[in-house]
């Protein structure tokens, strides 16, 4: 047997309120027709204050536009629509202080109502904070795409890079470097003072890399004591220069890790650059890898491509 209760109007108000995100039905203009539930301030700001006015009186009008095409395109689909979006109370004109101090990161679910209002078709947009979810969606990005034990990018971010530089250079001729960097005698660093030291040691280059690169260049570990600058807006000439720039502190900082045979530690270099027929990032690893090759080989510690 189905037993159906039946609420009265004052339960469906109070069940309406105590909704746990916020509930907005939109008009098809934009207009903020009402707004139910999302009390907790721990989570969202009252957004009474809405009611009556547009998304363009409240928001910039490139929000307020996005938010409109959203609108629209629940209405024309005719069914759910979700959305993710960032925002902050001090971007919607007219919401109170009281609430996140900090940008909230929402899903919007649009769904088209079966009724209009003052003749215009409407939605219910429901704004579920998911600030927590995305912050841990960006970590856990950022641990897979980061080297542990150097904190530089690893080989999968530097895949990655490399791919968007070669379509960059492919598209729009923007010149692209690679210097490969291979440290000599690191195996002995190991093998004299121990692997705790030569973390050390790969430690200390990655800093020497970090601090030499410019901002728009990707320093990684590609694995063992193997490392990459990948130089977007960089040709050769430059590329030699770095290169040649790198060896001198790559070899001070090593210099720390003492070996007793004589020889210290030091780091071997090759670069190329993207070139006409190239037909992806592996032929510029190719000429780079084989670079560094030829400088391990002569132990001239650079070479270009
Ligand atoms: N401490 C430490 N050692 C590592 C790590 N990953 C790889 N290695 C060691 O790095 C060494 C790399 O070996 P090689 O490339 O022969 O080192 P190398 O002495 O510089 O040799 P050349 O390049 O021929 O001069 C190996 O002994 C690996 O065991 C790591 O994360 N930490």
């Amino acid at each position: 047997m189905r037993v159906s209760i039946r609420f009265d109007a004052e339960q469906l108000q109070a069940l309406l309120r105590s909704l746990p995100d916020p509930a907005f039905v939109l008009s098809a203009s934009g207009r903020y027709v009402a707004v139910f539930g999302g009390a907790d301030t721990r989570y969202y700001h009252d957004g009474s204050p809405l009611v009556g006015r547009t998304l363009h009186e409240v928001l910039v009008p490139a929000r307020a536009e996005a938010f409109l095409a959203d609108i629209r395109a629940a209405l024309r689909d005719g069914g759910l629509r979700i959305v993710e979006y960032e925002l902050s109370n001090r971007d919607v004109r007219g919401l109170s202080d009281v609430g996140p101090a900090e940008p909230i990161w929402f899903e919007g679910r649009v769904m088209p109502l079966p009724f209009t209002v003052e003749g215009e078709a409407v939605v219910l947009w429901v704004a579920s904070n998911i600030t927590h979810r995305r912050q841990l969606q960006e970590r856990l990005r950022a641990l897979s795409e980061t080297d542990e034990l150097t904190g530089l990018a690893n080989r999968r971010r530097f895949r990655a890079e490399l791919q968007a530089c070669y379509e960059a250079w492919a598209r729009y001729g923007q010149p692209v470097a690679l210097l490969y960097l291979d440290l000599d005698r690191f195996k002995a660093i190991n093998d004299q003072l121990g692997h705790e030291r030569g973390d050390e040691a790969l430690r200390a280059v990655a800093a020497v890399l970090e601090g030499a690169r410019r901002r728009t260049d990707l320093a990684a570990r590609l694995g063992g004591d193997e490392f990459a600058l990948l130089c977007p807006h960089t040709g050769l000439g430059e590329a030699a220069a770095l290169a040649r720039r790198l060896v001198a502190p790559v070899r001070r900082a090593l210099a720390a890790f003492a070996l007793g045979d004589g020889e210290p530690a030091s780091v071997s270099i090759g670069w190329a650059e993207c070139e006409p027929g190239d037909r992806g990032g592996g032929d510029l690893v190719r000429r780079a890898d084989a670079a560094l090759y030829r400088a391990k080989g002569a132990r001239g510690r650079t070479a270009p491509a």
